[in-house]
């Protein structure tokens, strides 16, 4: 043990005494940005100290690979966030220490999600794409609000059996102000130091988050406890209609009583809305603004749609596999801007060591991202959106698609990825059978170059931005009407 200890720390950019990278820590608008330049300076592995943690950054899939995954059974621990232990969600399963409580949530997300049961959801996909559909033809210019609405429509029915078709429906203003709530939640705080600074009076200096937890505990709490009443009511009055609660809890009857079972659900069911909804939304509007900015790969996958299914139908996940470059499209979409650009941080449970570093117990490990899809070793031209790059040779450059990067490592891999997976697919292969997106024009009709800026907060989102979104012509007008009556 003594000798590991000798070894080095994974390299790191220049600290300052006692507070180490405090001052140098990026925010989170840069940090993607950030490690990927210092990757190159430092290597593929590289770490970073503030007071009480040390954080170690994994800048290529290898690294992340032999340590997510081959040495998952002690990297796959997460760090106490004091917030979310504060408003009751530390032993959700987004949240929770590695354990028994972790595994029992992820195996109702694995009976639920698994690449063979994800199926299931597929008329709900439908459905809310063609809502999705009808939102656009209507409003075009809230694009982003309807991918927004369609992504919570998506997980509320899935999650709960409860329909978001509007606008104004409660789970939607719920979950407007979930993601708002959540991006605060990320504001660094003395919590992170210690939980012990949960006991500060709210007018102690530096203890804003005090008030901030009073104030949304109850709200947080409503996701998870409300929503789940709900379902058991309707159940009760026979009007629950199938969803992840019913059906776990369909499972339950019969048995001795669970309590713990029973806390496990309700959290896992939450954690559906809180994990599936910002992400799923961010990822269909990032795919509008890929199409207004490549013209050329729209048109290259409305000629795939065209040719393989036609125009008087809808593509539906049956067509996936004959679809090969609209899936391209796609994959490159979420390597080009991955939505959640590093991740959700690991912890490292005991000491380990790694390429001669030593990484200590209870380090912090972040999976960079950004630096993994655009590492130029595997993708050619990396910042460049360029579908073609995972159609095999010699047709396209045979790239692979960089899953893991995009949907995390072993043991706390994307619970809902398949799921996710199939929303994205639906809702942007039927963008693309029936609308164009292009760029607005000014007074003299002449197109307005697109300049689309993100911003990262803990998932990355484009600035508000403005395309001009239509049917293609009037068969198509005819099939998204069509299609919202069902
Ligand atoms: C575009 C959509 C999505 C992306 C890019 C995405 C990405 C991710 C990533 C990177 C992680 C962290 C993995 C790690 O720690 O290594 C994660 C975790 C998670 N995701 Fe997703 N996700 C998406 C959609 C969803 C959906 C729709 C659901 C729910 C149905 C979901 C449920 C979860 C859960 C429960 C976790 C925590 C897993 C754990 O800690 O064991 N995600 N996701």
């Amino acid at each position: 043990l003594k000798t590991r200890r000798k070894l080095p720390l994974p390299p790191s950019p220049p600290a300052d005494p006692l507070i180490g990278h405090l001052r140098t820590f990026p925010d989170p608008q840069t940090t993607a940005e950030t490690f990927y330049d210092w990757s190159l300076k430092y290597g593929d592995v590289f770490s970073l100290r503030v007071p009480g943690k040390t954080i170690v950054v994994l800048n290529s899939e290898k690294a992340a690979s032999d340590l997510l995954e081959k040495r998952s059974a002690i990297y796959s621990d997460r760090s106490r966030l004091g917030y979310y232990d504060n408003v009751g969600w530390g032993d959700s399963v987004i949240f929770a220490s590695y354990g028994p409580f972790h595994n029992q949530q992820r195996k109702m997300f694995h009976d639920a999600f698994g690449k063979n049961v994800v199926s299931e959801y597929r008329a709900v996909q439908e459905k809310e794409a063609n809502i999705l559909l009808k939102g656009l033809l209507d409003n075009p210019n809230d694009f982003d609000r309807h991918a927004s609405r369609f992504a919570g429509g998506v997980v509320s029915d899935v999650g709960y059996g409860q329909h978001i078709d509007s606008f104004d429906s409660e789970f939607f203003s719920v979950g407007e102000r979930f993601i708002k709530v959540a991006s605060a939640a990320t504001t660094p705080s003395l919590l992170d130091l210690h939980p012990v600074f949960a006991n500060l009076p709210s007018w102690a200096p530096g203890a804003w988050y005090i008030k901030f937890i009073k104030e949304t505990k109850s709200f947080m709490d409503a996701i998870i406890y409300d929503n789940y009443q709900k379902v058991v009511e309707e159940m009760q009055t026979g009007t629950a209609r199938p969803s992840f609660v019913s059906r776990h809890l369909e499972a339950m009857f019969g048995h001795k009583q669970d309590a713990e079972k029973e806390r496990a659900l309700k959290l896992a069911a939450g954690m559906i809305f809180a994990a599936g909804f910002e992400t799923t939304w961010h990822a269909v509007t990032i795919f509008i603004a890929a199409m207004l900015l490549h013209p050329e790969a729209q048109q290259k996958a409305q000629k795939e749609i065209d040719e393989v299914i036609g125009r008087n139908r809808l593509p539906d996940l049956n067509d996936r596999d004959s679809l090969p470059y609209v899936q391209c499209v796609i994959n490159e979409v979420m390597r080009w801007q991955p939505v959640t650009p590093f991740g959700l941080p690991h912890r490292l449970m005991v000491d380990d060591t790694y390429n001669g570093m030593f990484i200590p117990k209870g380090s912090v490990i972040i999976a960079n991202t950004r630096s993994m899809t655009w590492d130029e070793e595997k993708f050619h031209e990396p910042q460049q959106f360029k579908p073609e790059r995972f159609l095999p040779k010699p047709e396209g450059a045979g790239e692979i698609y960089p899953t893991n990067a995009i949907f995390g490592w072993g043991r706390r891999v994307c619970a809902g990825r398949h799921l996710a997976e199939g929303s994205l697919w639906t809702a942007a292969a039927r963008i693309l059978a029936v609308f164009s997106v292009s760029p607005i024009t000014d007074a003299e009709g002449r197109a307005i170059k697109p300049d689309i800026k993100f911003r990262t907060i803990l998932t990355r989102h484009t600035e508000p931005f403005e395309c001009d979104i239509r049917p293609r012509d009037e068969r198509a007008r005819k099939l998204i009407l069509d299609s919202s009556q069902d």
